[in-house]
């Protein structure tokens, strides 16, 4: 649990469900002699108003692991619940409307609407969903365009706008419409060093603030440092699962995992 959420009392924590369940999910792509089990009987949950970092070598399952999650993929066997729903019997459909009205998406390489304005881009999933948005939305992304620096921006279109703005205004798409859970992939990808502070510093403090519940895929233990906890897959399973820790700890930990291997 972030420091300062919501729910921080043992028995509060105990008592929230976890945003998404993973049940001996198994996920195999193809079949036959050329078939990849890119997940491997995996049983784990996601932790409400957590900030969830998952690592883990190239190829490991990391990506399948998100697209299942966040109901992009279907599995092979066993189960995936997302707010207790059960997402492995949904149809496509069913998991499309999950996606947009339960989960958000930041990734490495932004996913703006290049002819949009930073504001519209904002809006987006609302006049996606067909939802007006109501006083009390506008308030809220008012405050995240505030708490994100984006005030003086929102006009501009994404190409006037530095990576880090323009990661910004992803994140305040990803938090307006309040989704129970954001997925965040490679994030800090594509920006330098300071920038990257500062939009990991953002996606920690929706989680404390907020109650935010982030789950983020990363290559980078500096940026896994900012979670509550580290999850590293290894060949489809995983292979750790930390608290807190620090980027050197985290480093040590996946370059015993290739020395295992
Ligand atoms: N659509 C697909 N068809 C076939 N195999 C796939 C497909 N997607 C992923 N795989 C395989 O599944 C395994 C896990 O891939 P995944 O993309 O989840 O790994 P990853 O940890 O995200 O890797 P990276 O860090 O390189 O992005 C790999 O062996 C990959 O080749």
């Amino acid at each position: 649990m972030c420091q300062g959420a919501p729910t921080t009392t043992l028995e509060g924590m105990q008592n929230t469900p976890p945003i998404v369940s993973f049940r001996s999910v198994t996920k195999e792509y193809g079949t036959g002699a050329g078939a990849v089990r890119a997940l491997d009987d995996v049983t784990v949950d996601i932790r409400a108003g957590e900030f969830t970092a998952i690592m883990g070598p190239s190829g490991s399952g990391k990506s399948t692991f998100m697209n299942v999650a966040a109901g992009l993929d279907d599995v092979t066997r066993g189960e995936v619940l997302v707010t207790g729903q059960p997402v492995h019997r949904m149809t496509d459909q069913q998991r499309t409307l999950l996606r947009r009205d339960r989960v958000g998406f930041v990734f490495q390489a932004f996913n703006l609407v290049p002819t949009l304005s930073a504001a519209e881009n904002i809006e987006l999933p609302f006049e996606l969903a067909g939802r007006t948005l109501d006083g009390e939305t506008r308030r809220w992304i008012e405050h995240l365009s505030t708490v994100l620096g984006l005030r003086d921006r929102l006009g501009h279109h994404p190409a006037q706008l530095s990576g880090g703005q323009q990661q910004r205004v992803a994140i305040a798409r990803a938090l307006a419409s309040r989704p129970a859970i954001v997925f965040a992939d490679e994030p800090t990808g594509n920006l330098d060093t300071r920038t990257s502070r500062e939009v990991l510093t953002l996606l920690r403090t929706a989680c404390g603030e907020y109650g935010q519940t982030i789950a983020m895929v990363s290559h980078d233990p500096v940026a896994a440092s900012y979670a509550d906890r580290v999850l590293v897959i290894a060949d489809g399973r995983i292979a750790a699962d930390h608290n807190r820790l620090a980027p050197q700890d985290i480093s040590r930990l996946l370059i015993g995992l290739e020395t295992a291997a």
